[in-house]
């Protein structure tokens, strides 16, 4: 495991403890399924989604907090922008999350009718737990931090309380895990993407590259995330062109003044690409063109 990742494995494990010690899980459990229910997450039929993160710092770009006066004006401008669901990172060490971020994002959300997300580095269902009782939809689950068996019982988890996981890979090796745990689960009423995540954990670059090398590896079946380093809408064509389904954005947006606007020309961007790739395999089908 990557030393970030390792790092983060630990931080997790202090908070679980902390946390355990505040709360047994039974207590937890009954005020996660005493929640109203999360808004459903939602894609559109014109083909490409964004999920928008808000995320106040980040080890590779350090503080994103210059443009964001408080998480609630944050995420409401992504909801108006047109977000499927917005990425609240909760991770207080390296990424300035909170589990109060994720609280509040939820409560302004609710009427708009977008999910929230727990971004965060998921080792136990008491997380996934506490993500729901914070009012969240969804939960990221990263593969390369769990054994099988561990990201069986987060997806367990998450299914129980209705939520949506977006299952985190990093390579092949990584997907053929998510391949093998989601073959497991067809019988499963769940929603559940697949991110395949272009950051290289060690020296935290951005590899736009392996979106394209592993398009075709991405589990079948499951609505295809791009995760990281999406900036531009060069960026947005080449990964709708490349099958991907949504694009998951935090830096970008967290720069951006006035990320209302920046999100609905990705989305216009990403659609206009799919409905163009859509009407040609309807002309192949059709045999008008070849
Ligand atoms: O800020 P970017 O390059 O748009 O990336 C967003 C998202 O992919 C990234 O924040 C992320 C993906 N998986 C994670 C796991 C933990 C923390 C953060 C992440």
């Amino acid at each position: 495991m990557s030393g970030l990742l390792a790092q983060m494995t630990q931080s997790s494990q202090t908070r679980l403890e902390q946390a355990r010690a505040r709360e047994p899980e039974k207590a937890l459990w009954a005020r996660a399924c005493d929640m109203p229910p999360a808004p459903p997450l939602r894609l559109s039929p014109e083909g490409f989604d964004v999920i928008a993160e808000c995320k106040l710092h980040s080890p590779s770009a350090g503080d994103l907090s210059a443009n964001t006066s408080d998480v609630e004006s944050r995420v409401t401008e992504y909801a108006c922008g047109g977000a499927c669901a917005v990425s609240v990172l909760t991770e207080p060490v390296r990424f300035g999350g909170q589990l109060e971020h994720l609280t509040r994002a939820a409560q302004v959300l609710a009427p708009h009718n977008v999910p929230v997300m727990r971004k965060d580095f998921l080792i136990d269902p008491y997380q996934v737990m506490e993500g729901r009782a914070a009012g969240a939809g969804g939960v990221l689950v990263i593969v390369r931090m769990l054994d099988k068996s561990r990201i069986t019982a987060l997806l367990d988890c998450a299914c129980m309380l209705k939520m949506f996981v977006l299952l985190e890979a990093f390579d092949a090796a990584d997907l053929e895990i998510a391949r093998e745990v989601l073959a497991l689960r067809r019988s499963h009423d769940e929603k559940i993407l697949v991110g395949l995540n272009c950051r290289d954990l060690d020296k935290l670059t951005v590899e736009l590259s392996r979106l394209s090398e592993l398009a075709h590896s991405m589990p079948q079946g499951f609505a295809p995330v791009a995760e990281s380093g999406v900036n531009t809408l060069d960026d947005v064509t080449k990964i709708v062109s490349l099958g991907y389904r949504v694009a998951l954005i935090g830096t970008t947006l967290m720069k951006a003044p006035q990320p209302r606007e920046l999100l609905g020309k990705l989305l216009s961007t990403g659609r206009q690409t799919a409905m163009g790739m859509a009407t040609r395999r309807l002309r192949i089908a059709k045999g008008e063109v070849s």
